[in-house]
C-alpha cells in the first residue's frame, strides 16, 4: 500500500493552485492554501466558491457535497500552518528562485516523511529537489489549465524520486479522477514540449502578418478542431508563463528551434500577460474578448 495522502498544501492560490486545490478537496482531502498575502489566498478562496456554487446550479454537485468540499479547504496564512500536510503542491509563479526559495521555507517546517511537489511547467524535477533536504521524496505534479475540467496531470519523476513517492502521488492522482502519464525530466516535460512551440509559432505567425488573431485562432479551431486558438489558449495560459517555458525549452535544449518569438518577449515586457492581466492578444476590458491585431 502506498503512503496515505489525507492533508495536502498548496502553495500559489493562483488560477493553476486555486483548482488543484478545489479539486483535492472535492475528492474528500482536507486542504489548506497559501500565498504571499491573505488577500490572494481570499480571492484563490472565493475562485472555488463561485465554481462549486455554478456546479451546484447546473445540478453536478449536491448542495450538501458543496458545503462538505468548501468546509475541507482553509487558509493557511503562514507556511507554518502547512507543517503537519502529507502532500505539499507548490503552484506560485515560474520561476526557479522564488520556488527554490518556497521549498526552503517548506523543508524546515514539514515532517521528515511529507512530500513535496511542484506544478512546474517546464523546470528541472532533479535541479529543484537537489536544492531540498529530500530529493527521493521531491516529484512533478503538472495539473492541466483549467484543473477542475481537463483530464490529465503529467507526474514527473526527478533522478532521484523514489518508488514509495511515485506510488504515493500516483494513487493521489487517481483518487482525483485524473488519468496521469508519466515523463521523464525533460525541458517542458510532454505536453508543454509540443504545444509551446506551436503557440509560439502562432506568435511568429502574428508577427509576420501571415494572419490577423482572429483569423489564426479561427484557422485553428475550425481547421484543426483545437477548442480554443492557440492566441486565445496562450492568453489564458498566461504570455509571461508562455514566454517562461519557451526559455526554458531554448535553454535547457540549446536548439534554435525554440527561440521565443520577439512578439512574445515584448508583450510580456508591456505587461500584458492575457487573461489575468486583462490584455495580451485579446482586450478583456469589455463584455467580449476584442483581439487586439
Ligand atoms: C501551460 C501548462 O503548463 C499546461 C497546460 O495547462 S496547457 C493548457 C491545457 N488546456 C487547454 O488546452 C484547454 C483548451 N480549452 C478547452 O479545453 C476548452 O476551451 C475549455 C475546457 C477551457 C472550456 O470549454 P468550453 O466548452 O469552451 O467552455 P465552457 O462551456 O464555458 O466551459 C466548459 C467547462 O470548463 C469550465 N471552465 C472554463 N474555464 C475555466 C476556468 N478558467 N477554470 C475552471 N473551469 C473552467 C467551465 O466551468 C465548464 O465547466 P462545466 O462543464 O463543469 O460546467
Ligand atoms: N497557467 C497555466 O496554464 C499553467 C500553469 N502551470 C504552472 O503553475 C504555476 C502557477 O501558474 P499560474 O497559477 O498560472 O500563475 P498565477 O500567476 O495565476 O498564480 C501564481 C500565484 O503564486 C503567487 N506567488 C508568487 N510568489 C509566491 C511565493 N513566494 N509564495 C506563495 N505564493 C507565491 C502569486 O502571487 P503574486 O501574483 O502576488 O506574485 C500568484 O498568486 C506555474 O509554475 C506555472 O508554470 C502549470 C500548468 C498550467
Amino acid at each position: 500500500m502506498s503512503q496515505a495522502i489525507h492533508t495536502v498544501g498548496v502553495v500559489g492560490a493562483g488560477q493553476m493552485g486555486n483548482g488543484i486545490a478545489q479539486v483535492a478537496a472535492a475528492a474528500g482531502l482536507s486542504v489548506r492554501i497559501h500565498d504571499v498575502d491573505h488577500a490572494r489566498i481570499e480571492a484563490g478562496l472565493s475562485a472555488i466558491d463561485q465554481r462549486l456554487g455554478r456546479l451546484v446550479s447546473n445540478e453536478r454537485m449536491s448542495e450538501d457535497d458543496r458545503k462538505a468540499t468548501f468546509e475541507r479547504l482553509s487558509a493557511a496564512n503562514t507556511i507554518d500552518d502547512l507543517a503537519d500536510a502529507d502532500l505539499v503542491i507548490e503552484a506560485a509563479t515560474e520561476n526557479e528562485k522564488v520556488k527554490a526559495a518556497i521549498f526552503t521555507d517548506l523543508c524546515a517546517k514539514l515532517n521528515k516523511d511529507a512530500i513535496l511537489a511542484t506544478n512546474t511547467s517546464s523546470l528541472s524535477i532533479t535541479r529543484l529537489a537537489a536544492g531540498t533536504d529530500r530529493p527521493e521524496r521531491f516529484v512533478g505534479i503538472h495539473f492541466m489549465n483549467p484543473v477542475p475540467k481537463m483530464k490529465l496531470v503529467e507526474v514527473v519523476r526527478g533522478i532521484a524520486t523514489d518508488d514509495a513517492t511515485f506510488e504515493a502521488v500516483r494513487d493521489f492522482v487517481g483518487a482525483l479522477g485524473k488519468t496521469m502519464t508519466l515523463s521523464e525530466d525533460f525541458p517542458a516535460f510532454i505536453v508543454n514540449r509540443i504545444l509551446l512551440p506551436m503557440i509560439n509559432e502562432a506568435v511568429a505567425t502574428l508577427h509576420e502578418g501571415v494572419g490577423s488573431v482572429e483569423s489564426i485562432d479561427t484557422a485553428m479551431t475550425l481547421g484543426a478542431n483545437h477548442p480554443m486558438g492557440p492566441l486565445t489558449l496562450a492568453d489564458f495560459i498566461g504570455l509571461d508563463t508562455c514566454l517562461s517555458i519557451m526559455r526554458v525549452l531554448h535553454d535547457g535544449f540549446g536548439d534554435p528551434k525554440y527561440r521565443p518569438c520577439p512578439l512574445l518577449v515584448k508583450y510580456v515586457d508591456a505587461g500584458w500577460l492575457g487573461k489575468k492581466s486583462g490584455r495580451g492578444f485579446y482586450d478583456y476590458s469589455g463584455e467580449k474578448p476584442v483581439p487586439t491585431r
